[in-house]
């Protein structure tokens, strides 16, 4: 396994508010990595402390860099989404391919005007005319066409109909994604990246509370649909999360001693969505 990205020990704070809290975590080359919270959980943040665009305490890897010394030469290395339009306005579409042609290193001006061609966003539209779906577009244009090793998607599809995400995700796997990219996804809408991910973490109030790989899910989390009779039972066995639903409550066990669950009904793994919120509620 190669590191792609270390965090030892980072600290974020704004004034008095600590927007990262003391977070490890180690992130491999070839991993998809879905990077979840709620509302001001700390995402963005930990997203521009390993691209070198603020300040942290604690100590950051990434690609080998550290980010704080050596922000120029790691970005070349790099694409990054922002979850806020930063295209300029006034500049049109064939000019910001040239623009970035001209500057990144590592830009690929044919395989950006290729993805467009498939979108009808014309090499004559300035940032200003396209609709906000559309800018996302440009912008993943943008950001597939650099040869990065690592890739980081601050809430990509925002904006965007579900057609036009379904197709984005298609895109970053079938037109940039390789076993040597990694890339960092955060969103709100987990269910739409949960078949693309190979890893999971999920941050609350700037601290980790989970960080697993999605194949390792099922072994420490189950869920179980209990019958209305048997509730008062199966809490005995400490559910993490409750939740009520027809014919019984879905209750959600984290590391179950138990074997007797199995008595309750079928025993399935839990959504990335399902099991956000217990980790959450
Ligand atoms: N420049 C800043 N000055 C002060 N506080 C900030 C600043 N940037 C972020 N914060 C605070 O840090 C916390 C984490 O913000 P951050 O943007 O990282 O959250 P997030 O997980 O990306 O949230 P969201 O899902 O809403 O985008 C929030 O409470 C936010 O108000």
């Amino acid at each position: 396994m190669k590191p792609v990205v270390t965090a030892e020990s980072v600290s974020k704070h704004y004034g008095q508010f600590a927007a990262l809290r003391d977070l490890s975590l180690t992130i491999a080359e070839g991993q998809i990595l879905g990077l979840i919270g709620p509302n001001g959980a700390g995402k963005t943040t930990l997203l521009r402390c390993l691209l070198g665009l603020s300040s942290f305490d604690g100590s950051l890897n990434v690609l080998g860099k550290n980010p704080k010394t050596s922000r120029t030469t790691l970005l070349q290395d790099v694409a990054y989404i922002a979850d806020t339009a930063v295209l300029p306005s006034w500049i049109n579409v064939a000019q910001l391919l040239e623009y970035m042609q001209g500057t990144h290193p590592k830009f690929d001006i044919a395989k950006a005007k290729s993805f467009l061609a498939d979108t009808n966003i014309a090499a004559n539209s300035r940032v200003k005319q396209l609709s906000k779906g559309m800018v996302t577009q440009l912008h993943l244009a943008l950001a597939i066409s650099i040869d990065a090793k690592l890739l980081v998607l601050d809430e990509p599809t925002l904006g965007l109909d579900i057609l036009y995400r379904k197709r984005f995700y298609q895109q970053l796997l079938t037109d940039f994604y390789d076993a040597e990219r990694t890339i960092i996804i955060t969103t709100h809408q987990v269910e739409e990246i949960e078949h693309l991910l190979t890893h999971l973490i999920f941050i609350n109030e700037g601290r980790l509370c989970l960080d697993l790989a999605m194949d390792q899910i099922a072994s420490h989390y189950v869920e179980v649909q209990v019958p209305a009779d048997q509730i008062e039972q199966a809490r005995l066995l400490n559910p993490l999360h409750e939740r009520t639903s027809l014919g019984g409550n879905i209750m959600l066990f984290e590391n179950p001693k138990s074997d007797s669950l199995a008595d309750y009904g079928p025993l399935r793994t839990p959504s990335i969505a399902d099991l956000f919120v217990a980790k959450m509620s």
